[in-house]
């Protein structure tokens, strides 16, 4: 049976333009209604599957108002919206709907985002985590390398597991270093696409010029420079995941060719003008308040809502003090073995350390202190950690003073050169310590501004 779909809209065009796509792709339209009220009595009359409401309306209610009486009927909504300012977003947000259609839309974006909403109201988070029956994180605290035992992992995992074989897009939310990538990874995994490939996108690193041709790849002679065609990231992962990290960096002409590509499943090579069908899932990852580059129209509600299908926030470190103990004793075993050293114990009163710290950078951060200490340790037993003290407001205030990770890193690599009396390469160097080859290591120093000095012997 067709699902039955009201309209709440008040411009006429828009409506009937509206009810014609609808139909066309298979919708029952119950009606039109262009008040608040109007909407009322069509429900009462024939009660939609889903409702379609703009925001502003004929008469003294608006679309907001709708919505909440939608929500308590249990009768699930679509925003449809030109760009509204950040109080009307923040208002109609609270309403829980499930997705926001920026006018002006295009038929495809009309149904594509329908389908994605009734997909979600239907097999949503909610209706999903009812179901009990899942493996969880195992007795170890290991969940396919996402190491920790607190209640807040593993709600994570939960909802890793229940999103991973549907094929949706997910937004990985969280703080640097809370491990969006390994989840990414994870996903993927555990997907049906599991034996295709997992393919990463930092867009925070790519040059502006360069996105497009990265993303979807070039003919040979599309540009100055473009000597040989390059297969895009897009293409490279048919059949498996496309991980964009840092998608709100994103520059937002990207954004709109970003959208399209993901609404319509299909791209164009630069210079092609053929169209290749891409059959990729999604997984994003940002540290941003991506609702906050919205309303300050740094980020498009558009790309937003077709991203934020299944979010999955990952708290710092710092709200899951629970996992430090497991994570830094797998730490301490991973750079053990890496030195060819016997595996150290921590010693209660170095774990405690640990568990006052605040950890801006999250588990990054925690990685770095205790491979840095395993080095610097003769002793089978960690007794002490060196860690950067920080202003006792800092856990408490969520505005810490955080340090940045080119800081981080740089303190890290001048630790480790310390430890080896500053030799770069060769057996028992820096770069061998820290798995990197030595004109990496060079090449990070002279960006960080290290010189390899007296001050190292
Ligand atoms: N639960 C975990 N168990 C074990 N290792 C982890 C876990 N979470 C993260 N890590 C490790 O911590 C480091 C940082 O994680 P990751 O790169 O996934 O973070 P991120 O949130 O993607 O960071 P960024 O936003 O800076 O890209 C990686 O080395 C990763 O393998």
């Amino acid at each position: 049976m067709s699902r039955k779909i009201l309209i709440v809209e008040d411009v006429f065009i828009e409506a009937n333009n509206l009810e014609m796509i609808l139909e066309k792709a298979g919708y029952y339209v119950t009606g039109i209604a262009r008040s608040v009220a109007a909407a009322r009595k069509e429900i009462e009359r024939e009660r939609p599957d889903f409702v379609l409401v703009d925001i502003f309306l004929q008469g003294p209610q608006t679309g907001i108002d709708l919505a909440w009486e939608l929500k308590k009927l249990e009768i699930p909504f679509l925003y449809l919206s030109a760009n509204s300012n950040r109080d009307t977003l923040e208002q109609a947000k609270k309403t829980g709907p499930f997705g926001f259609l920026v006018k002006p839309y295009r038929e495809r974006d009309v149904l594509v985002m329908l389908e994605i909403a009734v997909y979600q109201h239907s097999n949503g988070r909610e209706a999903l985590l009812k179901n009990t029956s899942r493996k969880k994180v195992n007795s170890n605290g290991n969940f396919h390398g996402i190491y920790g035992s607190s209640q807040a992992l593993h709600q994570v995992v939960e909802q890793l597991e229940v999103v991973a074989p549907t094929d949706t897009s997910v937004l990985l939310l969280g703080e640097s270093g809370t491990g969006k990538e390994r989840m990414a990874e994870v996903i993927h995994k555990l997907s049906n696409r599991s034996k295709g490939p997992l393919v990463k996108v930092d867009c925070a690193s790519l040059p502006p010029t360069l996105i497009e041709s990265v993303l979807f790849g070039h003919e040979r002679g599309a540009f100055t420079g473009a000597a040989e065609r390059r297969i895009g990231k897009f293409e490279q992962a048919i059949g498996g995941t496309l991980f964009l990290d840092e998608i709100g960096e994103m520059p937002l002409d990207m954004q709109a060719k970003l959208l399209r590509a993901l609404q319509e499943r299909e791209i164009e090579r630069l210079g092609s003008g053929n169209v290749i069908k891409v059959d990729v899932r999604v997984i994003a990852a940002t540290n941003r308040n991506l609702e906050q580059e919205v309303s300050e129209k740094r980020f498009r509600m558009d790309l937003y809502y077709r991203l934020n299908v299944f979010p999955v926030w990952i708290p710092p470190l710092r709200e899951r003090g629970g996992d430090i103990t497991l994570l830094a004793n797998h730490f301490v075993e991973i750079y053990c073995t890496r030195f060819g050293k016997p595996v150290k114990t921590i010693s209660p009163k170095a774990m405690q350390t640990l568990m006052g710290y605040s950890w801006p950078g999250n588990i990054r951060e925690l990685d770095h202190v205790i491979e840095r200490t395993v080095i610097l340790t003769r002793e089978n037993e960690i007794t002490q950690f060196a860690l950067t003290p920080q202003p006792a407001a800092v856990a408490v205030n969520s505005t810490p003073t955080i340090k940045t990770m080119a800081e981080n890193e740089k303190e890290h690599i001048i630790a480790v050169l310390k430890s080896v009396n500053g030799k770069v390469s060769g057996p028992g160097g820096a770069a061998e310590l820290l798995g990197l080859p030595p004109s990496t290591l060079n090449a990070r120093m002279k960006k960080l501004g290290i010189n390899t000095g007296k001050s190292f012997h």
